[in-house]
């Protein structure tokens, strides 16, 4: 297995080098250059397996025996016996046929410690192989940054660098990363927005001169294990429900849009899908694409939801490149064109994609609403990004019949705020992190600008 750019100029590069690389030369995104299948027969056969089990089966043709396979088991059981559910990643069923995947049961409480947890352990092992060291930069609109710390913290071979916009993320969510005191991890309050934290971690893949030679690793959504670990959850989620017997269908909260992109190679992977619903806040870029063809820019607003607080969805890319048939120098002029005006897809991919995606957006009222609502009717409280799944999931949903799995993909207690707001006391947080607002903090803030950026990150690797 190889991996190919998204805009067809760079090199093809092995499992090893994807992962260790990040973002490819032509600033493109690495994709699989076969998507591998998963026949009827071993959707079956995976019933009843654990999640480390399933996890294991999915992903080794993407890890293409670059690692042994009794050493890619072991990983993945470290990575997932992190997790406090037996399940990993349980069902909870809410009515007849509507299901909350629960996403959160990870150390930092967030659908992104499933991949972290996964791709820490890989990049420890390959850098560790070879003998060097690596720096990480990734940008973080509160959940990915707390995970990837948490999943890199002990990798001696790293330096981690995380870009939080300053103010704009929950108190919880900020003090998940900046309360890590470890040498290896430098929090960064970029006086911006994430748009402008993303821009610079992307600008500084693109040209790595200010690192004298050190490696640069991303662990944003940009780097293909991340997307490869999300598929798991996707084909287990399934095969739990009947697949390959029925079809079942998806609700993402989407911004980055890694998560659903994984549901994406699921369903190309063979899982019978129906449909995706892309719920977004009001940042409704990816919502107002699929539903007015209206692909362009608008000012980013600060929402109840924070971490959905994208305009410049990465993995956009991806899908993009696949509805145009993997041709990467149109998705390449669409994307110049995108930064430019706002643009509009062409007839054919968007007729496509709407053919498996609904979409649907929901305002900062609507998911207070939405939070009362759902725990009246389930005695579930959501979190802020799971209510606007939960509300799409109700609104665009293709039908009854086809079970609905819509993603839970934080814990409440994250976002107090909200959570208040909505009209309850608030949720405790877990016992592993119950004294998280008493403990030190330490971070910088800088400018929204790259040269301070880099030139921080430059003086304090190790
Ligand atoms: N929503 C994310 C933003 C970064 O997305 P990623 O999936 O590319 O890491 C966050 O919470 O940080």
């Amino acid at each position: 297995m190889r991996y190919i750019s998204t805009r067809g100029q760079a090199p093809a590069l092995s499992f090893e080098e994807v992962v260790l690389t990040g973002m490819a030369s032509d600033g493109g995104l690495y994709v699989p250059e076969q998507i591998p299948q998963l026949s009827r027969e071993e959707l079956e056969s995976m019933a009843g397996c654990s999640y480390a089990e399933i996890a294991f089966r999915v992903m080794k043709p993407f890890v293409n025996g670059e690692i042994d396979d009794e050493t890619f088991r072991g990983i993945v059981r470290d990575a997932y016996a992190t997790f406090s559910h037996d399940a990993v990643v349980p069902l909870n069923q809410l009515d007849a046929n509507h299901f909350l995947l629960e996403l959160f049961h990870g150390p930092t409480l967030a659908f992104k410690d499933v991949a972290l947890q996964l791709l820490g352990r890989i990049l420890d092992h390959f850098l560790a192989k070879r003998g060097e060291r690596a720096v990480i930069m990734g940008a973080t609109s509160g959940d990915t940054g707390s995970a990837a710390i948490e999943g890199c913290r002990h990798c001696d071979n790293l330096d981690i660098f995380i870009l939080h916009p300053h103010n704009r993320v929950s108190e919880v969510q900020r003090r998940q990363m900046t309360s890590v005191l470890a040498d290896n991890v430098f929090n960064i309050a970029i006086e911006g927005n994430f748009d402008d934290a993303q821009a610079m971690v992307k600008a500084s893949f693109a040209d790595q001169g200010f690192l004298n030679g050190t490696r640069l690793v991303a662990v944003n959504s940009i780097n293909w294990a991340r997307i490869m670990a999300q598929i798991v959850y996707y084909v287990a989620a399934g095969v739990a429900l009947g697949a390959p017997h029925r079809q079942v269908s998806f609700c993402v909260p989407s911004a980055n849009f890694g998560n659903v992109f994984a549901g994406y190679m699921a369903y190309r992977m063979g899982l019978p899908v129906k449909q995706f619903i892309i719920a977004t806040n009001a940042n409704d870029i990816l919502h107002r694409t699929i539903a007015a063809n209206d692909f362009s820019k608008q000012e980013l607003k600060a929402t109840l939801a924070p971490s959905m607080d994208i305009v410049v969805s990465s993995n956009f890319e991806r899908l993009l490149f696949e509805a145009y048939e993997r041709d990467g120098h149109a998705v390449a002029a669409l994307l110049e064109r995108f930064q430019q005006e706002p643009t509009a897809l062409a007839e054919a991919p968007l007729t496509q994609l709407r053919a498996l995606f609904a979409s649907h957006s929901v305002d900062d009222a609507t998911i207070l609403e939405v939070i009362r609502e759902a725990h009246h009717r389930t005695k579930e409280l959501l979190d802020p990004h799971t209510a606007t799944g939960y509300r799409a999931a109700e609104r665009v949903r293709a039908d009854t019949e086809t079970p609905m799995i819509t993603l839970a993909t934080a814990h409440p207690a994250k976002f107090a705020e909200a959570v208040v707001k909505a009209g309850f006391p608030g949720v405790p947080l877990p016992p592993h992190m119950d004294d998280l607002l008493e403990r030190e903090e330490r971070y910088t803030v800088l400018p929204a600008e790259l040269a301070k950026v880099q030139a921080f990150v430059a003086e304090n690797r190790r």
